[in-house]
């Protein structure tokens, strides 16, 4: 156990997980981390004071806003105006870095061009924090910078390592002289009387070089100042407590049971609707619920996470569990009524599915199959505000923004190894496997039809192409006044169509095969709420295999497949810096997402910005894994990563704060945004992204579909239109089919 400590102060980012890893994995220290805004020191600086006591040095953290804002920086400000025997040693990130240079006579201005998510060569002074690092290539994610008056910013003459007359006691350390646009920009400084270094870049980024060197160089100066000092810190503090609350729900315990399955070869030119169609009897007046895993000339359009089709059976007394934003009930229904109803924070709802598929644990299923049974359903993006506190857009009804069904049996059929299987839960159901064997052995090779879909689609209302392009401009503005990095803006197109949700799920998934596609319809047993979805997502959100193995495949980045346009093209678009910074931005994000679980090992971005192919449009996928290892803890990874960083942009919270300003007038995103898929009783999980889909509740009849892009500050309005266009119109040629 190390005894050596270090405070990190948080500014609300969505990278700060990141450089805790980075600290954690360099130096020999626990590290605790505090908010800017924690209540039991803002407005009592003796208790701050004490508190700091606890911890050899301090690092103050990147984030949203100004330097100058002090609800920006809270905590961070207070740290360079210290005693003398209170000072100890800190280095600021970004943020951090900038709030530092204010300290001490530099001045914050904004760049002529932002730089988020962007990777620079800079030039370093070879000593102090920069020591031995050697060529350096980093990550910047900021829209302001410090300036020093130093010469250097006006003219390229002078020894950029001796301080400006103006901050005499600020030494730079490294510049990034790249940039013709905005000029040198400052990247990192020290002062020469304090213990205090800082850096403007982000150097916990995957793509930033010698972040480690840098980290143990600033440990080995910090504990040198401290040394000198002869300052001894006081006791180890706490570590930070689990996200989740421990929430008990009260469900009838059932001892681990094994599955029961059969295999049946899947071979010839089957079609996985016409297994849905056979198979429909067989829920007792409920739908079955689709998962499938697009194909195109019989092959998976995507092998990697389009595998396997999943087709849950739940009859119409299936467990139920739902939970909604507006009056936070967490409702459980089995056999048609209500179990268990207690208004609980969203913390509740993991606690109750940890609770339901500990008790529903099973064992000695297919080993290739990721399904054997467990809850099916969905979180909506307001579920996942709640878990970053941010206030979800007022609705009237409360609606099911969680809503699982717990599937007991269930047809998984294999696309690379043609093999269905057929499985169920429930004890002695042989009679019923037996019966649905050979239901798929009967099924005819490619009999299925398209249903006739009737020539009824009609818009209601959607985004037009003026408001769209001031939304994206109302985003640049933030992102230039450095109060984000990346902004996913949507909005919503209201389509009535009267045709069979299921006709026009099967007219989707041939338009646009896609490895998560999805077909469901939820009723509740008073039939208060009926929800349809379809869906044709191509972006896994967050997987987890039995062993803990978990991995998230962002999407950000992309092209639109039309005349003219070859992958060979579409590659070349996608290697442009515009597209690989949106996509880093969201990988690093992603990394925080996960190092914030508590017990994930090995982190890493095994795929990094690779281009995949899909119906309508190519684009920049990458692989985030980590490696946990209890039930709880893959909950865990699925709470703290809502919503889904792609659909918001970072940093997470604020961001989204922003969009809800932004989107106000298109309402809730509800579905759209949110995340699709299992937790399976073999103790896995698989989740998508909801998007290129549409959902419709029945009292309202209309569907919904949500679209929308990353805007950067490289961003232009028009082509973001054009993006959000195209993402939507596999579903708009589908909702307003004429056949
Ligand atoms: C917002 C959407 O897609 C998201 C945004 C993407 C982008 O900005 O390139 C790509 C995939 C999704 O994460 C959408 O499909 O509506
Ligand atoms: N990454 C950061 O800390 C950004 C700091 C500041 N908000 C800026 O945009 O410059």
């Amino acid at each position: 156990m190390p005894k050596n400590s270090i405070l990190y102060i948080d500014a609300y980012d969505s990278f700060s997980n990141n450089i805790i890893a980075l600290l954690r994995d360099n130096l020999p220290v626990t590290v605790e981390s505090i908010k800017i805004d924690d209540s039991r020191f803002v407005l009592n600086d003796d208790v701050f004071q004490k508190y700091l006591n606890n911890f050899n040095a301090v690092v103050a953290g990147p984030g949203p806003g100004h330097p100058a804002n002090s609800t920006d920086v809270g905590l961070i400000g207070k740290l360079w105006t210290l005693p003398d025997e209170c000072t100890l040693p800190v280095l600021g990130i970004c943020l951090g870095f900038q709030n530092l240079a204010l300290a001490f006579g530099g001045d914050i201005e904004r760049l002529n061009e932002p730089r988020h998510g962007l990777v620079r060569h800079l030039t370093h002074c070879d000593r102090d924090i920069f020591s031995g690092i050697g060529e350096l290539d980093a990550t910047q994610y900021h829209s302001l910078h410090v300036r020093l008056s130093h010469d250097i910013e006006v003219d390229h003459s002078t020894d950029p390592w001796t301080p400006a007359r103006k901050c005499k006691q600020l030494v730079p350390l490294a510049w990034d002289l790249s940039d013709l646009n905005n000029g040198p920009i400052l990247m990192a400084a020290w002062h020469c009387h304090k213990p205090f270094w800082g850096v403007q870049y982000h150097p916990e980024s995957v793509c930033s070089s010698g972040g480690s060197e840098l980290i143990q160089n600033w440990w080995a100066e910090a504990s040198r100042w401290n040394a000198v000092q002869g300052r001894q810190c006081d006791v180890t503090p706490p570590t930070v407590s689990r996200m989740i609350e421990q929430v008990t729900v009260s469900v009838e315990y059932r001892a681990p049971s094994p599955v029961g399955w059969r295999a049946v070869p899947y071979g010839g030119k089957k079609n996985v609707a016409d297994l849905v169609n056979i198979l429909r009897v067989q829920c007792e007046r409920a739908e079955p619920i689709l998962l499938e895993s697009g194909v195109r000339d019989f092959k998976p359009v995507n092998p990697e996470t389009g595998r396997f089709s999943i087709i849950g059976l739940p009859t119409k007394d299936a467990l139920q569990l739902r939970w909604s934003t507006k009056d936070r009930l967490l409702t459980l229904e089995a056999e048609g009524k209500v179990v268990y109803s207690k208004q609980m924070p969203i913390s509740g709802v993991y606690a109750a599915v940890e609770s339901i598929m500990t008790e529903h644990k099973a064992s000695h299923g297919p080993t290739d199959v990721p399904f054997w049974g467990g809850l099916v359903g969905y979180m909506s993006y307001e579920a996942g505000l709640e878990s970053i506190d941010v206030p979800p857009a007022a609705v009237e009804d409360a609606r099911p923004d969680v809503w699982f069904m717990l599937v007991e049996r269930s047809v998984v059929v294999d696309h690379v190894k043609h093999c269905t299987y057929i499985q169920s839960l429930s004890e002695s159901d042989e009679v019923w496997l037996d019966h649905v064997v050979e239901l798929v052995q009967n099924l005819n090779s490619h009999t299925s039809e398209l249903p006739s879909s009737k020539p009824d689609g009609v818009i209601i209302s959607g985004p037009n192409k003026a408001e769209y392009c001031a939304k994206v401009n109302a985003c640049q503005k933030q992102l230039r006044a450095g109060e984000s990095y990346e902004l996913c803006l949507t909005d919503q197109t209201l389509i009535r169509n009267s045709a069979k949700p299921w006709a026009l799920y099967q007219r989707l998934r041939e338009a646009n095969p896609a490895p998560f596609g999805a077909y469901l319809h939820f009723a509740d047993a008073e039939k208060k709420h009926e929800l349809d979805l379809i869906s044709s997502s191509p972006e896994r959100f967050l997987s987890w295999s039995r062993g803990g193995k978990c991995q998230f495949r962002p999407i950000k980045g992309t092209v639109k497949k039309e005349a003219g346009m070859t992958r060979k093209k579409a590659e070349e678009i996608l290697r442009s810096e515009k597209e690989r910074a949106e996509n880093l931005m969201i990988v690093d994000l992603i990394r925080h997402d996960l190092n914030g679980v508590e017990g994930v090992r090995d982190v890493c971005v095994p795929k990094l910005m690779q281009v995949e192919e899909y119906a309508t449009v190519y684009q920049l996928v990458s692989v985030i894994e980590g490696q946990l290892d209890t039930a709880a803890s893959t909950t865990a990874a699925l709470a703290n990563s809502l919503p889904p960083g792609s659909m918001t942009g970072a940093p997470k919270k604020r961001s989204c704060e922003l969009l809800g300003a932004i989107e106000a007038a298109s309402g809730p995103r509800g579905l759209y945004s949110g995340v699709l898929g299992y937790f399976d009783v073999g103790g896995g999980g698989d989740f998508s992204v909801i998007i290129r889909s549409a959902f419709k509740w029945s009292e309202d009849g209309v569907w919904t579909v949500g679209a929308g892009g990353a805007v950067t500050a490289l961003s232009e309005p028009d082509a973001e239109w054009e993006e959000m266009l195209a993402k939507r119109q596999s579903l708009m040629d589908v909702l307003l089919a004429s056949s």
